[in-house]
């Protein structure tokens, strides 16, 4: 693949989604780093390239463009609105040193009131088309079930916002509900800690950037939660069975909605999902054989909050995404300044169809 191989498919793809509705736009390639980085979450935060301008502070180059589309569109756009562009972005690849560091996306991003079903649909159906003749395999999942549950768990507030910002790190996630469920024994050195009368006695000269009463605030939290009871075990049992959903859409729902009895929280959630199968039918998804993993999308943009999918290249297990997108209503309240609106979205990674075309991994 050559640059401007991938610029003219990159090309291509726009006028696509230009024709499906969509208005052309542009972004900067700098953005502010200061008031957006935080918004992506932990993985893009440590992938950014990061510099700084004498004049605006720190800055990135754009690591995507829906969170500068949502400024521009919280900013200045009417409603509803389809947006298109195409561009390279920037991340870092420590991980992955043989994936691009820069690479063109382009993208489609709907900002509408009247149906978030018909959106997600929408958005899905129009990736689906465009991408037919690729041999890819389209997967979803709904954050928007997954936080329903953890807000519905009966635990501390503390706890619960744990788990929540946890939620896109399934690792500590599974580490944070043994250690919450009493599954696993307090470590001995935090045992000593938080019985010790003076937790500073025989602490040592103070070294490091908390002060006394930093570290005291700390102790006396990790007591409180120490004091938390264990999250009862069929609550536990409820989460895990939820993580493991994953079949095709209408097993997934009736399977969702069994466990809603049970976790009355998710209801309203697993509720959407459902008019989201049926809106996908209606636009010739076949809903039917499309698979819903209710673990898709928890390593990805933390600003997603509902639906979220995938199109996977399974003959290169070591790629990313092809194509990946889902819906951010958060982030345009967090970007809106006072205002929101429903939003969906996503991005194809055009190199990589120029890669398919050339014969790999097709
Ligand atoms: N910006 C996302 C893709 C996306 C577009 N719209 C919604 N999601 C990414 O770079 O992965």
């Amino acid at each position: 693949m050559t640059t401007a191989e991938n610029r003219a498919k990159a090309a291509s793809l726009k006028a696509r989604f230009e024709a499906a509705g969509a208005a052309p736009v542009d972004c900067a390639v700098l953005q502010p780093a200061e008031v957006l980085l935080d918004l992506y979450g932990e993985d893009v935060r440590t992938r950014a390239f990061v510099t700084s301008d004498p004049v605006r502070g720190e800055v990135m180059l754009r690591p995507d463009f829906t969170v500068p589309v949502v400024q521009m569109h919280m900013a200045e756009g009417a409603e509803p609105a389809r947006y298109t562009y195409a561009g390279e972005v920037f991340r870092r690849q420590e991980d992955h040193p043989e994936r691009a560091a820069e690479y063109f996306q382009v993208g489609y991003e709907v900002f509408d009131r009247e149906s978030p079903a018909a959106a997600d649909a929408e958005v899905f159906a129009l990736f689906f088309e465009t991408l037919k003749d690729y041999h890819l395999s389209p997967v979803t999942g709904d954050i928007g079930i997954l936080t329903a549950a953890v807000q519905g768990l009966q635990t501390s507030e503390p706890r619960r916002a744990a788990l929540m910002r946890h939620i896109w790190r399934p690792r500590r996630f599974r580490a944070l509900l043994d250690r919450y469920a009493g599954r696993v024994p307090m470590p001995a050195s935090r045992a000593a800690l938080l019985s010790a009368d003076n937790p500073l006695d025989g602490a040592g000269p103070m070294i490091g950037l908390r002060g006394e009463d930093e570290i005291r605030q700390r102790v006396d939290a990790l007591r409180k939660d120490a004091d938390t009871p264990a999250l009862p075990s069929e609550q536990v049992s409820l989460i895990e069975a939820l993580l493991k959903v994953s079949e095709a859409c209408p097993f997934a729902l009736e399977h969702l909605r069994d466990l809603a009895v049970d976790m009355p929280a998710i209801s309203v959630a697993v509720e959407q999902f459902g008019a989201r199968c049926d809106a996908m039918a209606e636009r010739g998804v076949d809903v039917d054989t499309l698979a819903f993993d209710a673990g898709y999308g928890r390593s990805s943009m933390e600003y997603y909050d509902g639906f979220v999918f995938g199109f996977l290249n399974r003959q290169q297990p070591n790629w990313p995404a092809v194509a990946t997108g889902g819906r951010y209503d958060a982030l345009t309240r967090q970007l809106g300044q006072g205002k929101e609106i429903p939003a969906v979205g996503a991005v194809i990674r055009a190199g990589l169809l120029v890669d398919m075309d050339a014969g790999a991994g097709a």
